[in-house]
């Protein structure tokens, strides 16, 4: 409306026609405004309420779109069809126009919707209604732009509430191509566009790579980086929308490539935590009219949430990527190796029990492999790239194993300064290996029992449960049962445990295993040292096979160890490989019972042992081919630890 017309409003106030224009039905108008949810709604009753003063044969209210073409919104009256120039005259002169039988004035101002007031009367009475038709035009334009402004309101904060939701689910996508579609799709159904892509740009190629882009193979579309809109957008950073009006833009190449029409669109770059644009965010065809000034700000916005969400996922892949990798190469080193008819056997059993989640005991005497079991199940199974932390229970004193596997709260007991997580917390997600389970005290069986039932632990000296996702793969190589008739171990938690069960041969009772795995370690420390792998000659197999294997496979591997670092000839004869077990002892006295011998006889080799390791227990283990935990056992057992233990250095 233009400023003469508001003169003429301030001069029919000051002549005292305020009591007839803002009369009980004008404040009526407005007040509907209020409670109006629609537009149309509030237009429709505003007119009605209007057209009760009897002035006007017929009212409506007309709407403009960006098109040019003309629609009603709402009337009164007996109806007549619109003059159309008038209606455009109103816009453009912006204040009310007679022609005829017709009074038009523009309600207010709207960028992209001009709606208007079309009154029709008879051509007598026209001229004496202008003043009243501006006022009430004015009144409407009140109660629009009140809508307007409300529903804008509500709208963006749907939008924030669409966006929260759509950003929540993305930072739980973990795969690039799923997160690419759910972004698109989230995009296009918030902003009503036909279509939403992500372009990544791929700067050593000066490519930019679409996604998803339907109708393509694969899904991806490929464009060079310095051409159309989103070459536009990559290379300035800028926004850029273009409407039905300025379309020499937009590229129809892709357009061809995807037998897709593009009408309109708006593209936003997407720019990474550093400031580097890496790619854009693309809506093409708004349902409704062209995108809008708030349209970019809202895509914009969503950009910003989608970069991230699109560098956090690209970083998972990465580090995804790289677990993976090392989880092959683990579980290539944690083959069983063996061809005996229980090894192929137990290899398919590791397969099958990897897949699940079920808890797993293995048993077998020392040496046998029961570590090399446990992480081949780990790097097997999908929680391969989660940790496999392995805890050998006899190693850990027993006072302190509780806390060790559950983790102890500040406090819990002299010197815990600080809440630690326990290994099972450290496990979470993976594999946690529990290493001569035989061990555990009472009240970590317990609680071991409860965290198979219900996945939850309790830190030492804590009280709220935590929740962890575990699988236990428990290893032994003493007889269970019999601690369990002993009530050393609770029956509850072995038959728990025992539901699937892996039982290692000793490696004498594996024939021609003994030969085959003297190879693979003869091979290993050869790579190891830059040398060629020699063979064994026929005689130092035969040797190999007629030993008796006290210390299993550790003992075979130490034995071909010494092999390669101490004889360099390239077919090992039997007089290089030295069994620990066959070396001659001192003699020791006669003249007691067997056992007392025998003890006797463990004593000073495992001293001689320590000795040569210079107190070293760790190192003295590996020499005799026991695990430490299992020597300081036997030491322990030989009452031998006083003298030596202080000397442990490891
Ligand atoms: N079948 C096998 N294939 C390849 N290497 C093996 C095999 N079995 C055992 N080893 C090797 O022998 C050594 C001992 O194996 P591991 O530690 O798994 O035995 P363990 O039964 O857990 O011993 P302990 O009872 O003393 O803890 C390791 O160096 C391991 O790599």
């Amino acid at each position: 409306m233009g400023g003469a017309q508001y003169d003429e409003i301030e001069s029919a106030l000051a002549l005292g026609e305020a009591q007839n224009l803002l009369g009980a039905r004008h404040l009526r108008v407005v007040a509907l405004a209020t409670a109006a949810d629609r537009l149309e709604k509030y237009l429709h009753d505003a007119l009605d309420a209007i057209f009760q003063q009897g002035s006007a044969d017929y009212l409506a209210v007309a709407a403009r779109n960006n098109l040019g073409q003309w629609a009603t919104l709402a009337e009164a009256g007996r109806r007549h069809s619109l003059p159309n120039a008038a209606l455009v005259a109103a816009v453009d002169a912006r204040e009310t126009v007679l022609a005829e039988n017709w009074l038009t004035v523009a309600i207010g101002g709207h960028p992209t919707q001009s709606l208007v007031l079309a009154v029709c009367t008879t051509p007598q009475a026209a001229p004496s209604l202008k003043v009243r038709v501006a006022m009430t035009a004015h009144l409407l334009g009140y109660g629009v732009a009140m809508i307007r402004e409300r529903n804008a309101r509500q709208a963006r904060l749907k939008r924030l509430e669409q966006l929260l939701t759509i950003i929540e689910s993305w930072q739980k996508t973990r795969d690039m191509r799923t997160l690419l579609t759910e972004m698109a799709e989230a995009a296009a159904d918030l902003f009503g566009a036909e279509r939403a892509s992500i372009f990544l740009w791929d700067r050593p190629k000066k490519t930019l790579v679409g996604r998803p882009a339907l109708g393509i193979e694969g899904g991806e579309l490929r464009v060079p980086d310095d051409r159309g809109v989103v070459g536009h957008v990559v290379q300035t950073g800028e926004p850029r929308r273009v409407d039905e009006l300025e379309q020499d833009e937009i590229n129809r190449d892709i357009d061809q490539s995807l037998a897709f029409h593009t009408r309109n669109l708006l593209c936003v770059p997407l720019t990474g935590r550093r400031g580097r644009i890496f790619g854009a965010f693309e809506l093409i065809n708004k349902l409704q009219g062209n995108f809008t000034a708030e349209d970019e700000v809202g895509l914009t916005e969503l950009a910003q949430h989608a970069s991230s969400a699109l560098e956090n996922t690209q970083e998972t892949e990465k580090i995804l990527a790289s677990r993976n990798r090392l989880a092959d190469a683990a579980a290539a080193a944690a083959e069983l190796i063996g061809d005996c008819p229980a090894i192929a056997t137990l290899r398919g059993t590791i397969r099958r029990v990897a897949e699940s989640n079920l808890p797993v005991l293995v048993l077998g005497e020392n040496g046998t492999g029961k570590e090399v079991v446990s992480q081949s199940i780990h790097f097997r199974s999908d929680r391969r790239a989660q940790p496999l932390v392995a805890v050998n229970c006899a190693a850990v004193p027993d006072t302190l194993l509780e806390s060790e596997l559950f983790g102890a709260e500040k406090g819990a007991y002299t010197g815990a300064d600080e809440t630690r997580p326990g290994k099972f917390e450290l496990a979470d997600g993976g594999t946690l290996f529990l290493d001569e389970i035989g061990d555990l005290t009472l009240a970590g069986q317990a609680k071991l029992l409860r965290v198979l039932e219900d996945q939850q632990i309790t830190r030492v000296g804590g009280t709220s449960e935590i929740q962890v996702d575990v699988r236990i793969i428990a290893a032994t190589n003493r007889d269970l049962g019999e601690l369990v008739r002993a009530k050393k171990f609770r029956e509850d938690l072995f038959f728990r445990l025992h539901v699937v069960t892996i039982e290692l041969p000793p490696l004498r009772e594996r024939d021609n295993d003994v030969v085959t795995l003297a190879n693979h370690f003869l091979h290993h420390f050869a790579l190891k040292t830059g040398r060629h792998t020699p063979t064994l000659s026929a005689g130092a197999q035969r040797r190999l096979l007629v030993h008796n294997w006290p210390g299993n496979v550790r003992e075979l591997r130490n034995t071909m160890e010494r092999v390669i670092f101490l004889h360099s000839e390239d077919v090992i004869q039997p007089e290089s490989l030295q069994f620990h077990s066959l070396d001659a002892p001192d003699e020791g006295p006669m003249n007691i019972p067997l056992n007392d011998a025998t003890a006797e006889f463990q004593r000073r080799y495992i001293q001689r042992h320590v000795d040569a390791a210079q107190g070293n227990i760790s190192a003295a283990a590996e020499k005799i081919g026991m695990h430490r935990s299992n020597l300081y056992r036997k030491m322990k057992q030989l009452e031998m630890l006083d003298s030596t233990s202080n000397r442990d250095d490891d």
